[in-house]
């Protein structure tokens, strides 16, 4: 598998830009992350089916079996906010920690609540950045807690995967916008499957003192994934795709392509098993709110920059803490497209096409998987070399395989 390489770059053409094929996605990473986490609390044995092959799940998989007293989260955010979470309300003494990048992602808000439920966590480096000392949990802390819920929802995700086990249950009261919703919402249907009601009124989610009781759950494809597939069928010359696994009625926020890829030129049948794409004539000048789906903005930005598109976007404030700072690597690579972006007032953003002047393009891609899939469609308008292409491995191990399978000519460059 091209991810498991330590390839400097791929370059990626494709013969005739017709795009014919039916393609299994990887799991869902976020569904499979909460289904784990959520089975190790409940303790007893679930069926979990269709987890996904993404290191971030295969990773929390090792981690939630290991005695190790150092766990390292990798790159992997769910997997550092859940399992803070999580041992500090199940009492385990670890240090917590992650890359380079991932001590640069702030986890306060999370840190700070969870000392307010009778943690006891220490901070090894930098105030509010992992590493984490994780010293135990004395469960005589407060029941009622006001979070800021406008950095990052897994914050909010993570405390309440934990609720039920607290004696006295949970009360979060959300404070400034809510950033990321469906990714909570996705947290209480897992929650409600395998046995646990909450409610969510107005900014305030109650978790009454509960047990989990074990299920069987299947992990749906993952839409995130099927993004840069739409963007492919945008770009493709003619396409007849079908994407497996994916329901109409979804937990995840990421559905959304559905609605933002009908305005950029793909039409989305729901079938039997999956989904079926196909090519219809895009818009000229979109706008997006991306709050509710953050990991589809770099999808979106790098198409319309092929398309000739102007696209105008919100919602964007969560891309800067991120794998990597995504505003300013989309910023960066979409220059060499003659496409520039920019914020034209606070929190607006607008990009606007250039025509590409190169017959070949290379894309660095920022220890960012996004990055990476994101601009490999642009390779059916000219050839385009991804730097660094194992970073597909956090959700998407066989990127490239599957775009192998409908024609692609991948050549590696070690
Ligand atoms: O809870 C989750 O599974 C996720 C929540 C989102 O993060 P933020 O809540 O930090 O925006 C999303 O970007 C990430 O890929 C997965
Ligand atoms: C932001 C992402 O992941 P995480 O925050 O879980 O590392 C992502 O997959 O785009």
């Amino acid at each position: 598998m091209i991810s498991s390489k330590n390839l400097t770059s791929v370059m990626l053409s494709h013969p005739t830009g017709t795009l014919k094929g039916s393609i299994k996605l990887p799991a869902s990473k976020s569904e499979a992350n909460r289904a784990l986490i959520i089975a190790a609390l409940s303790g007893q044995e679930s069926e979990l089916h269709n987890l996904s092959e993404a290191n971030d799940t295969q990773l929390l998989q090792r981690l939630l079996r290991s005695d190790a007293e150092i766990i390292d989260a990798e790159d992997a955010g769910t997997v550092m906010r859940f399992l803070t979470a999580y041992y500090a309300v199940t009492g385990q003494q670890k240090i917590l920690t992650g890359t380079e990048r991932m001590c640069q992602r702030p986890i306060k808000v999370l840190v700070e609540a969870l000392k307010e439920l009778g943690a006891s966590i220490e901070y090894m480096g930098e105030e509010g950045y992992p590493p984490l000392k994780m010293n135990g949990f004395s469960g005589n802390g407060k029941r009622n807690l006001k979070v800021r819920s406008d950095i990052s929802s897994q914050y909010i995700s993570a405390l309440l995967m934990v609720g039920p086990l607290l004696p006295d249950g949970l009360e979060l009261e959300l404070e400034g916008k809510i950033g990321s919703r469906p990714y909570i919402e996705m947290t209480l249907s897992l929650m409600q499957h395998f046995g646990v009601s909450a409610t969510f009124e107005e900014n305030t989610i109650t978790v009454p003192h509960q047990q989990y009781k074990a299920a069987t759950f299947h992990v749906e494809s993952d839409w995130s994934a099927a993004s840069y597939w739409y963007s492919l069928v945008a770009l493709a010359r003619e396409a007849d795709i079908t994407l497996l696994g994916l329901r109409e009625k979804s937990f995840q926020g990421d559905r959304a392509i559905v609605d933002i890829m009908d305005r950029l030129g793909v039409y989305t049948a729901f079938v039997e098993e999956g989904v079926k794409l196909s090519k219809k004539n895009p818009e000229r000048q979109v706008s997006y709110d991306f709050s509710d789906c953050p990991d589809l903005a770099q999808t979106v930005v790098a198409l319309c920059a092929g398309l000739g598109v102007t696209v105008e976007m919100t919602g964007l404030e969560s891309l800067r803490i991120k794998e990597t700072d995504r505003i300013q690597a989309l910023q960066i690579e979409v220059l060499s497209m003659n496409s520039s972006l920019q914020e034209i007032s606070p929190g607006v953003f607008r990009l606007e096409p250039g025509i590409i002047t190169k017959d070949e393009l290379s894309f660095r891609t920022y220890q960012d998987h996004r990055m990476a899939m994101a601009f490999a469609p642009l390779a059916l308008l000219e050839p385009v070399q991804i730097q660094e292409p194992s970073v597909v491995r956090k959700s998407y191990p066989r990127f490239w395989e599957d775009l192998e399978k409908v024609g692609f000519t991948i050549a590696h460059e070690e």
